[in-house]
């Protein structure tokens, strides 16, 4: 295969486990999956079972244990996190906490970029642009931290995600923390996202029902293993799993 023909991300039999000897702990086991450019996979599973590991992996946040990663057709299994950044953001869904406190959000953008390329040029028109991208307003970014809602912070932090320019961004239950209209202020801005940028996107999420309405394909995971990935349709209509019907149950009592 050419590098032109590869996914834009392919994990291979990845597995990560802390620890040593008898008190080693696996937390990821053998997992496999391909990402094509502009296609949105969303990873659903239950607390613990290893999703924000697995984006730590992805973006060299921390080491694989076992198993190979590759972006384009080229391995980068082992590389720091300074050297992959360029490709990926990883987007938490605490975002208050990822900005500093004592900076502006304009203050910490720049940082970001000045971090991740050296290259500030522009930095300000690249800016405003991701910012009204994300349908805020421009002056916002003067503020502090604290001084903004959960909602819009979250959205700034999508958009100090988004001025590097990434391949991919990574999005760590980026709703969960926030309210009903804030959640779905931010699912508007991220279909927007998703129409205008054609970004390739992993979004990590508890809600099915959300998955099932963004993504192109969908990963159950479950103690450490995607025991089922297919297109919404085919979770959705045609489980093959147990641990998935029991979340589609759940959709469905929640409806
Ligand atoms: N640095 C670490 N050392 C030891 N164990 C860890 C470490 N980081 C994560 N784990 C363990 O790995 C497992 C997976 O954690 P992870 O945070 O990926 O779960 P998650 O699926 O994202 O959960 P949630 O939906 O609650 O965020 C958990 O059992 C967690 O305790």
């Amino acid at each position: 295969m050419t590098t032109s023909e590869a996914p834009l991300l392919e994990v291979r039999n990845v597995a990560k486990h802390y620890g040593k000897g008898k008190r080693a702990k696996e937390v990821l086991t053998d997992l496999n999956f391909t990402l094509n450019e502009g296609e949105v996979l969303g990873i659903i599973g239950e607390s613990g079972c290893g999703k924000s590991v697995l984006l730590n992996l992805i973006s060299c946040l921390e080491p694989v244990s076992n198993g190979q990663l590759f972006f384009r057709g080229e391995e980068y299994t082992g590389r720091k996190p300074s050297a992959v950044c360029r490709w990926f953001q990883v987007i938490f869904q605490d975002s208050e906490a990822a900005f500093d406190p004592k900076r502006t959000i304009r203050e910490s953008m720049h940082e970001n970029l000045r971090q991740l390329s050296g290259n500030v040029a522009d930095a300000d028109k690249k800016i405003k642009e991701m910012v009204a991208l994300m349908g805020l307003d421009a002056q916002l970014v003067d503020r502090y931290p604290r001084q903004l809602s959960g909602g819009q912070v979250q959205r700034m932090s999508i958009a100090r995600g988004l001025i590097t320019e990434p391949n991919m961004i990574l999005c760590d239950e980026i709703t969960s923390a926030l309210d009903v209209s804030a959640q779905a202020m931010i699912m508007q801005y991220m279909y927007e996202l998703r129409m205008k940028r054609g970004l390739t996107m992993i979004f990590v999420s508890h809600d099915l029902a959300l998955c099932s309405t963004f993504c192109d394909r969908i990963a159950i995971m479950q103690e450490g293993k995607i025991i089922e990935i297919g297109t919404p349709d085919q979770i959705m209509d045609e489980p093959k799993e147990d641990y998935t019907k029991l979340l589609l149950d759940a959709v469905i009592y929640v409806k």
